[in-house]
């Protein structure tokens, strides 16, 4: 389990899409819609991502190109835009539509039952359509394997991912007439489950295959019988075997989610972080500021007797003792719900804390100090010994200030931001990332909204304490935000990547 690099608020960000609040939700349970299933969807869509990659001259892959592709008739489905505005809520700057297609492939095996797929971060979106190269039914053998090889796939690789994808979903009378003949059905499923299984091979080495690209009535759009027959059914017939197909389905996903432009670097495989320290939040209160965080164990042993201390230490003059002020846990909260980390073996427990700090000696560092009460020595969680620092208590997003607004007419977010000084000598400006696709007919390229504003000073929040806090609006879609103050002598602090997303405000109602 790898541990924490402080302060990384993109890996802390990217853990909570995997491991806590992330889009696994959706397809747990091999959830169904539009007659087939969430996770048939984000399969193929993945699939028709990256099938523009070319291994000759390394262009195309999973680069959220889709994104521009949905008008060919290649593309046609009523998943694939819909999958798309499934993932768009998850995507921030340093975590695009391409790495949240990749993951959702991952989660759509899951979900139907399939097996664990490594996921590495680190995709480019692309700006712009890729080649029209989707594989297609009515296609011969010849230009089957050529499209898979130009993908990066030889025979074996390519009958396996064909049987991989089609144990999902199936195809669409309304889009695929000449291949769905019968009026009456409106999706042919590909076999007679719906998870992720090799009932599709035994059904078609058995000779009751019902996927109409096996035994359809139109012999040219035959292409799965084609495929999967091409080596004499050696590769089915080893499918037979369920273990072996979803090993071998998950190394081909895996590549596939893989399979990227060239000059694109992935990162190491992400396990959840071992003492993930949770973004700390800070609000000015009456001479104090108190400062919300926590502290999540993976796989800790069910220990009722064990105590969590969080400890600071003063950033101006001194306060707390020299081994530092400390508070004890606030609660405890058991996250078991996240179907990938429970696929991966682990559970989380989260610690949380809200201490309350001397405003004029504030912080400078924080640590943590667990005891499992049993004798055993305690734990220091103190980021290898410098403690979680604080880079700066100057300007900070005021958690406790900030609200979600109802109006009559609306919803939003009222970001107040403290900063230290007087109004005459300060400024805060501040740029959201919001991912909204529209509630109706919405219709790609979904592009994120941008938004870079100057804060104005906020009138229900006088200055108090030494600090003067200015407000902004934001959309309760925005992912995550910079923020950047201006403070008395000139200095000019950048926070970046704050999730706003974790934060749940207060409600206000106007
Ligand atoms: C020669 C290669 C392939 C051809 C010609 C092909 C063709 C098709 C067609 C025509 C559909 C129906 C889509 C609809 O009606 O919405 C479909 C569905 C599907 N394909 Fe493929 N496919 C190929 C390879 C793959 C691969 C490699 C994967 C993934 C690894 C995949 C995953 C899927 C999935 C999951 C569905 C079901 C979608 C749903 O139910 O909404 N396909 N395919």
């Amino acid at each position: 389990i790898p541990t924490y690099q402080w302060p990384d608020p993109r890996s802390r960000y990217i853990d909570k899409v995997l491991y806590e609040d992330g889009p696994d939700l959706l397809v747990s349970g091999c959830t169904p819609r539009f007659n087939s299933t969430i996770s048939a969807q984000w399969l193929r869509v993945m699939f028709h991502d990256m099938s523009t990659h070319n291994v000759d001259d390394g262009t195309g892959g999973l680069d959220a190109s889709i994104n521009f592709e949905l008008e060919r008739p290649q593309n046609i489905g009523e998943g694939q835009t819909q999958s798309l505005v499934d993932f768009m809520p998850f995507t921030t700057t340093f975590f695009g539509l391409a790495d949240t297609i990749a993951f959702g492939a991952a989660l759509a095996v899951l979900g139907c039952g399939g097996p664990v797929i490594p996921f590495r971060a680190g995709r480019i979106d692309a700006t712009s359509a890729g080649p029209a190269t989707v594989p297609q039914p009515q296609e011969d053998l010849a230009t089957h394997i050529e499209s898979f090889r130009r993908q990066g796939f030889n025979i074996t690789e390519m009958i396996s991912l064909v049987a991989c994808g089609h144990t999902l979903g199936g195809i669409r009378h309304a889009d695929f007439p000449l291949i769905v003949t019968d009026n009456d059905t409106d999706v042919a499923l590909f076999d007679t489950t719906k998870n992720f299984d090799n009932v599709v091979v035994s059904q078609y080495l058995q000779n009751t295959s019902q996927d109409v690209l096996v035994v359809g009535p139109n012999v040219t759009t035959r292409s799965d019988f084609r495929i999967f027959s091409s080596d004499g059914n050696v590769t089915m017939r080893s499918f037979l075997n369920n273990e072996t197909f979803f090993d071998t389905c998950a190394n081909l996903i895996e590549r596939m989610i893989n399979t990227v432009p060239n000059g694109v670097t992935l990162t190491d495989p992400i396990d959840p972080l071992q003492y993930l320290v949770y973004q700390p939040l800070l609000s000015y209160q009456n001479g104090t500021l108190i400062m919300t965080t926590a502290l999540r164990l993976i796989n800790a042993s069910d220990n009722p007797s064990r105590t969590i201390t969080l400890f600071w230490a003063d950033r101006r003059g001194s306060f707390c003792p020299s081994t530092g002020c400390s508070v004890q846990t606030t609660g405890t909260q058991f996250l078991t719900t996240n179907i990938y980390l429970s696929a991966k073996g682990y559970n989380a427990t989260k610690y949380l804390f809200n201490a309350t700090i001397n405003a004029s000696t504030s912080i400078s560092k924080f640590w943590f100090e667990i005891n499992e009460n049993d004798g055993s020595q305690p734990v220091a969680v103190d980021n290898g010994g410098s403690g979680f620092s604080i880079a700066q208590d100057s300007v900070f997003i005021d958690s406790l200030r900030s609200k979600t607004v109802f109006t009559s007419t609306d919803i939003f977010l009222k970001v107040v931001v403290a900063v230290r000084g007087d109004s005459n000598a300060t400024s805060v400006a501040m740029t959201t990332f919001d991912p909204t696709t529209p509630l109706f007919n919405p219709t790609p390229p979904f592009l994120p909204n941008i938004t870079v504003m100057n804060l104005e000073l906020d009138e229900s929040n006088p200055p108090e304490g030494g600090f003067t806090f200015f407000s902004g609006a934001a959309t309760q879609q925005v992912t995550t935000v910079n923020y950047t103050g201006s403070v008395v002598g000139g200095t000019t602090f950048n926070v970046n990547d704050f999730d706003l997303k974790s934060v749940t405000f207060d409600l206000e109602f106007e």
